[in-house]
């Protein structure tokens, strides 16, 4: 038995949800380009979810269904109420998730249709409880989420009080859809595990948030925020950057273990970003973004990742740097939520071995005689 370390190029599944082939993103086969251009994140739901884009009246009875789902149970905005100050934003969505299960009459029931139930659930509230969060923090009322609106509306709606501008719906629909699923990523892969034990699809969305708050994972995209201010103006790009990368310090929202060519999302996301810096007038976060992808691809031959435009897209939409990766989590949850449904329909336990590299024939040693 030889260990692969960080399972690199492991095939630990098979999946039917997203690939990732010759640097090409697609969800149930149908090109990410072309997703995020003309498609609505519940119609990315849908398909996720079901396999099939919807027709009309499904997505009108998904709409519904989300609509009926999103406002969070009394209790749980109590224990929003009732978390510390200061505390880490996706240490609290994790929590609150957790919580949300103790009010959910069908936590524990494993059949199809009751999962299913759970998942519109779990995706309708998650940004309900972002933005709860958000405000209660600031010492405000959370607002109760409107009814016919579009998740990416209702999230913005709901954080600022405000009606969205039309631009600032797009951009975050568009965003939702570039992070909605990722084949076997680090937090779905932690999912299915939970799910293989045949624990419950809440289990599985609290064990895949902890992992998506990691740095190296969907907590890049806070980081690279920090990198940004820390920098503070384009002039003190290139001395910052090559101090890092001279100390091999990674530079956050670089790399991927599968794109070595490049995140195919990531185009995306640079033009949001740049639309969004002229319609602003504030290029800066743009110009500072662009001038680090130079010095990291041209000195290190490393491309950005989803995680690296969405920084500046998420601070031109005025959105605070600690809720970019509870944002993520609001979008990934359908994906998450698609692997769960599909690792219950053909479940076996998930559990690899390890290449033992201790010692051997150690001994017993009573405990008055251990130095
Ligand atoms: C949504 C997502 O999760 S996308 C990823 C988000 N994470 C980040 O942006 C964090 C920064 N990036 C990274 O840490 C990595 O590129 C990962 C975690 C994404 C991929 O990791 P791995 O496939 O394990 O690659 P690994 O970390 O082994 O890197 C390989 C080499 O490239 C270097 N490298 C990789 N990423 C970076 C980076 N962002 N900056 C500088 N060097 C880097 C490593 O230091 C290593 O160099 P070495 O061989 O000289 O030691
Ligand atoms: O796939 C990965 O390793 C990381 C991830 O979630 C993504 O890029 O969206």
């Amino acid at each position: 038995m030889t260990a692969t370390k960080g399972l690199e190029g492991i095939v630990a599944t098979t999946s039917s949800i997203s690939s990732i082939i010759d640097g090409v993103l697609t969800y149930r086969g149908i090109n990410i380009d072309e997703l995020a251009e003309k498609a609505s994140f519940e119609e990315v739901v849908y398909l996720l979810w079901f396999g099939k884009l919807p027709n009309r009246q499904e997505l009108n009875d998904l709409q519904a269904q989300l609509d009926q789902e999103a406002a969070l149970p009394a209790e749980v905005i109590d224990y929003i109420k009732s978390l510390p100050n200061g505390v880490h934003s996706m240490a609290a969505l994790r929590s609150i998730v957790s919580t949300l299960a103790l009010y959910d009459p069908e936590a524990g029931d494993m059949d199809q249709a009751s999962n299913v139930r759970k998942a519109i659930r779990l995706q309708a509230q998650l940004p309900t409880i972002v933005a709860a969060f958000a405000r209660i923090r600031q010492g405000l009322e959370p607002l109760a989420p409107k009814k016919g609106e579009s998740i990416a509306a209702n999230f913005l709606y709901m954080l600022t009080g405000e009606k969205p501008e039309d631009i600032a719906v797009e951009a975050m629909n568009k965003a939702l859809i570039l992070h909605a699923d990722h084949e076997l990523n680090a937090s779905t892969f932690a999912a299915r595990v939970t799910v293989a034990t045949l624990s419950d699809i809440y289990s599985g969305v609290v064990s895949a948030i902890g992992a998506l708050k990691g740095p190296l994972h969907g907590g890049a995209n806070e980081q690279v925020m920090a990198m940004l201010e820390e920098i503070g103006s384009p002039e003190k790009v290139q001395a910052y950057i090559q101090d890092k990368l001279n100390n091999k310090v990674k530079i956050m929202g670089f790399g991927h273990r599968v794109y070595k060519n490049g995140d195919p999302r990531a185009k995306h996301l640079q033009a949001m970003s740049k639309q969004l810096g002229q319609l602003t007038g504030d290029l800066s976060w743009y110009d500072m973004s662009t001038q680090i992808e130079e010095l990291v691809t041209g000195m290190k031959g490393l491309k950005p990742n989803v995680d690296f435009y969405s920084a500046s897209v998420y601070t031109t939409l005025g959105i605070p740097r600690d809720l970019f990766t509870p944002i993520f989590a609001m979008s990934r949850v359908s994906g998450w939520t698609a692997h769960i449904l599909e690792q219950y329909e053909d479940n076996r336990l998930i559990r690899p071995r390890a290449e033992y590299v201790g010692p051997s024939n150690a001994q017993y040693i009573v405990l008055e005689d251990r130095v």
